[in-house]
């Protein structure tokens, strides 16, 4: 099922445009992961989708619904987890949670039970009774997923939740969203870090400047731009190694020995290096193989030759 869909949304800030006739669907179950560079469209995206800022042209269609669809019980079935950290520093962690149910309509016995749940799933527990104004950042950060999280929310949004939080927290995170999804949360999680979205995201959309340029799989986005596989052989005696023999091999580009290592590049699939790799083993003692794959970084250099992060920190 179609959690949410999104179809032609173009947005403007006077001669900006922020998105260019985006179209995306969100289908139930799955982290979708929304990675671009800063000032892709990621937050006016994410702002558009919960019906925060009007859009210029296009349609959403949220729950299998169409038409008017930024209603109350729409906005109760999504959670948002802002750039901005928002809790209430003069508030403690758990009256920030008790306030942040109420906005959603939870009283009682049943608004207790889920902010205490929440405070445990964030790891906060022991921290119920202390403000933010005390936490670090990373703390806050989680008080602050907490916060969207006590309503249950079908699609949690994630608007970049670990950029300059400490490497422990960044993991509770991570590891957070992936126990959401096992629950059956459907999650958009948006960010910079290819990383993050290559250890948690179920599909990809890559974003820049305002369009869509890509999605998949990782693995799908990493097999579109493979043209080539390389691999480092290091063995134990390279006289013996039939170079030409593998130079002649069908879809092998170049063979280059280097010192004890031979390197070998072809062109992708079909076990063209498979068949390299055999041929070495006949003829010589292998101490060490090693493989070259690109990554998310590549697809995205190859995509709008560019890099992700110009400038930006690791966030490990
Ligand atoms: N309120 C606004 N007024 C004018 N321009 C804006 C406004 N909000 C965003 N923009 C512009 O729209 C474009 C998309 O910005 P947006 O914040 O959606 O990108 P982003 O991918 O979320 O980036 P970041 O990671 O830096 O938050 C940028 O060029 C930005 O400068």
């Amino acid at each position: 099922m179609t959690i949410a869909s999104i179809k032609g949304i173009v947005k403007r800030y006077k001669d900006q445009i922020a998105l260019d006739y985006v179209d995306l669907d969100i289908h139930e179950g799955e982290i979708l992961g929304l990675l671009g560079p800063n000032g892709a469209g990621k937050t006016t995206l994410i702002q558009c989708l919960m019906g925060i800022i009007p859009f210029d042209k296009g349609v959403i269609q949220l729950f299998g619904e169409e038409g008017a669809v930024f209603h109350h019980e729409n906005k109760k079935k999504m959670g948002l987890v802002t750039q901005e950290i928002t809790v209430f520093e003069e508030l403690t962690a758990k009256e920030n949670l008790e306030f942040f149910a109420g906005v959603y309509g939870l009283k009682g016995e049943e608004k207790k039970q889920r902010v205490k749940e929440a405070l445990e799933f964030v790891g906060l527990s022991s921290k119920a009774k202390q403000s933010p104004n005390k936490f670090s950042g990373g703390m806050k950060r989680r008080l602050n997923i907490a916060c969207a999280l006590t309503h249950r929310p079908k699609l949690l949004i994630m608007d970049e939740p670990t950029v300059g939080i400490d490497p422990q927290s960044r993991n509770h995170i991570l590891d957070a969203v992936r126990k959401l999804k096992e629950q059956g949360t459907t999650i958009l999680y948006t960010t910079h870090y290819m990383e993050e979205v290559q250890s948690i995201a179920t599909r990809v959309v890559i974003v820049d400047q305002g369009q869509v340029i890509s999605e998949g799989t990782v693995d799908e986005l990493i097999k579109n731009i493979q043209h080539e596989e390389k691999i480092f052989i290091d063995v134990n005696d390279v006289s013996t190694i039939p170079i030409e023999r593998l130079r002649g091999l069908e879809g092998v580009k170049q063979v280059q020995v280097s010192g004890s290592v031979v390197q070998i590049i072809s062109n992708a699939g079909a076990g063209n290096l498979d068949r390299a790799l055999s041929i070495v083993k006949e003829t010589s003692g292998v101490v060490g193989i090693q493989a070259e794959k690109p990554n998310l970084e590549d697809v995205f250099l190859t995509l709008t030759g560019k890099q992700l992060r110009d400038g930006e920190d690791d966030p490990s």
